[in-house]
């Protein structure tokens, strides 16, 4: 972010970002609290700049009070406030006039936050919790650090966020997300570069789902081959083949080493052995067994774009795997990238844009938060479900979606958003402990739903 803006600082000195931060960060709180007092918390840096400028414009029209945590603040946005109208406060007069608030905007730490909050800040903090009096953050909520996931210390919980150009990591990944309420991306004028990150709404999963035309044949929606399950773990292949038949495969064609009787009973469309396929599926419940390397080899020959899940991650080709997609979780994550699954865990973005830029694949990293890196850099977030999905058996229903999604032509990134996505989506509307296949089985009637109003 400082070196986007400081572009936009090169090229037109006097440019005021600040003020166009501050008009955005003031139309939400009207939108969000269209009457009643403001209560601006602001803080030593730019942030509390923004906070300032913002209770300048606010003052115009309401009752504006005005607390600057450490004693002083922006001293242009601090002249501003006072002349429209806004009442400085202390710590004490903060507390007193909370339970009068129709909002409070929080501008006490930004992009320059070490994490954690002063204690009266943090005080004030509970207080806003307890009263319930809605929080407004200013590009995040204090106490948060921009580009961290975890929790440092004591921070905000806001019910709205208004950042500024782009998504930062604190506002998509666990625990800080869920400090940050809705969010609001404000165009200030700053150009962020491509290798950035994105947040995949329902609204994209609808546009981009692969629905038939009405000539398709079985061969244009895509058949997806899946050498999936082993001897061990026979309920994996008949997961995957769930995830790519309920997601609208074409067709199924299983290779694995699971029986065909027993594929056949559960899915009886199913094809068993080799044949013409738009895209492969590999490694889930393959287990550690013998000849990982092979199978990927021989896939590899296919020259069809792959999901390459679980195992067989550990048997990848050296050379470029250009329109592949992996599908890891943090474990696996680590131990191709030889770190441990902590620092993923910690470092999600920047571990998942590793393995991609070095593949040369998409990386669709499973968790809580599910991240896609393409080669490029750039990071597409999936849907956030619920966390009842958490269990054994959905990354195989997944690997055979996003097996679908590749047969049919998707890009591999895309593959991975859409499908990560369309299983959160589908655990959203038919919430409770359901198990893997169940909630496979409900994936026809949320992807019917989901693309009705798409125009096809
Ligand atoms: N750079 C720009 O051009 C723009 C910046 N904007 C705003 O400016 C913010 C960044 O401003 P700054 O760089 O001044 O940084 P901040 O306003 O986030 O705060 C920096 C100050 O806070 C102190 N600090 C950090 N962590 C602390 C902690 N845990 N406890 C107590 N004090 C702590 C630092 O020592 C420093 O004095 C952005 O988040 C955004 O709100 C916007 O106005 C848009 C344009
Ligand atoms: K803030």
């Amino acid at each position: 972010m400082r070196a986007a803006e400081q572009v936009v600082f090169d090229r037109e000195p006097d440019v005021d970002l600040m003020g166009r931060a501050a008009a955005e960060v003031a139309r939400v709180a009207a939108a969000v609290a269209p009457e009643g007092a403001v209560l601006v918390v602001v803080g030593p840096g730019n942030n509390g700049g923004d906070g300032l400028f913002a209770a300048a414009l606010l003052a115009e029209h309401r009752p504006v009070f005005v607390w600057l945590t450490g004693g002083s603040g922006h001293a242009a946005g601090r002249e501003a406030a006072r002349r429209a109208g806004a009442t400085e406060v202390d710590a004490v007069g903060a507390l007193q006039s909370l339970a009068d608030s129709a909002l409070v905007i929080d501008a006490v730490l930004g992009l320059g936050s070490r994490g954690g909050l002063p204690l009266a800040v943090a005080t004030f903090a509970e207080a806003c919790a307890a009263a319930a009096v809605p929080v407004l953050s200013v590009d995040l909520p204090s106490g948060l650090v921009a580009d961290q996931g975890l929790l440092p210390g004591a921070s905000f919980s806001a019910a709205h966020t208004v950042t500024f150009a782009a998504l930062k990591a604190c506002h998509v990944q666990e625990p800080a997300a869920s400090r940050c309420g809705r969010l609001h991306v404000a165009d200030i004028g700053v150009d962020v570069p491509a290798a950035t990150l994105r947040q995949a709404e329902e609204s994209d999963i609808a546009r981009w789902w692969p629905t038939p035309g009405a000539t398709s044949d079985k061969y244009a929606r895509g058949v997806v081959m899946l050498d999936t399950g082993s001897e061990h773990y026979p309920g994996a292949a008949l997961l995957t083949v769930a995830g790519a038949l309920n997601s609208g495969a074409g067709m199924a064609r299983y290779t694995g080493r699971v029986a065909s009787g027993l594929i056949l009973t559960r899915f009886p469309s199913t094809v068993i052995g080799e044949g013409r396929a738009q895209a492969l599926v590999l490694g889930s419940g393959w287990g550690e067994t013998d000849g990982a390397e092979g199978r990927v080899a021989n896939a590899r020959l296919h020259a069809l774009p792959t999901v390459v899940d679980a195992d067989a991650l550990y048997s990848l080709p050296e050379e470029r795997l250009d329109g592949w997609l992996l599908t890891p979780h943090a474990g696996e994550l680590a131990r191709l990238l030889g770190c441990t699954r902590s620092h993923v865990e910690a470092h999600p973005l920047s571990c998942v844009r590793e393995l991609a830029r070095h593949s040369g694949a998409a990386v669709l990293l499973k968790g809580a938060t599910q991240f896609v890196a393409e080669p490029s850099g750039r990071v597409t977030l999936a849907v956030a479900g619920p966390a009842w999905t958490a269990q054994a058996g959905s990354g195989d229903v997944l690997a055979g979606i996003c097996g679908t999604l590749l047969a049919a032509g998707l890009p591999a990134w895309q593959a991975g958003v859409v499908g990560a996505s369309v299983q959160a989506i589908a655990a959203a509307r038919n919430p409770g402990p359901y198990p893997p296949d169940q909630l496979a089985a409900r994936l026809p009637e949320t992807i019917a739903a989901l693309t009705a109003g798409a125009g096809g």
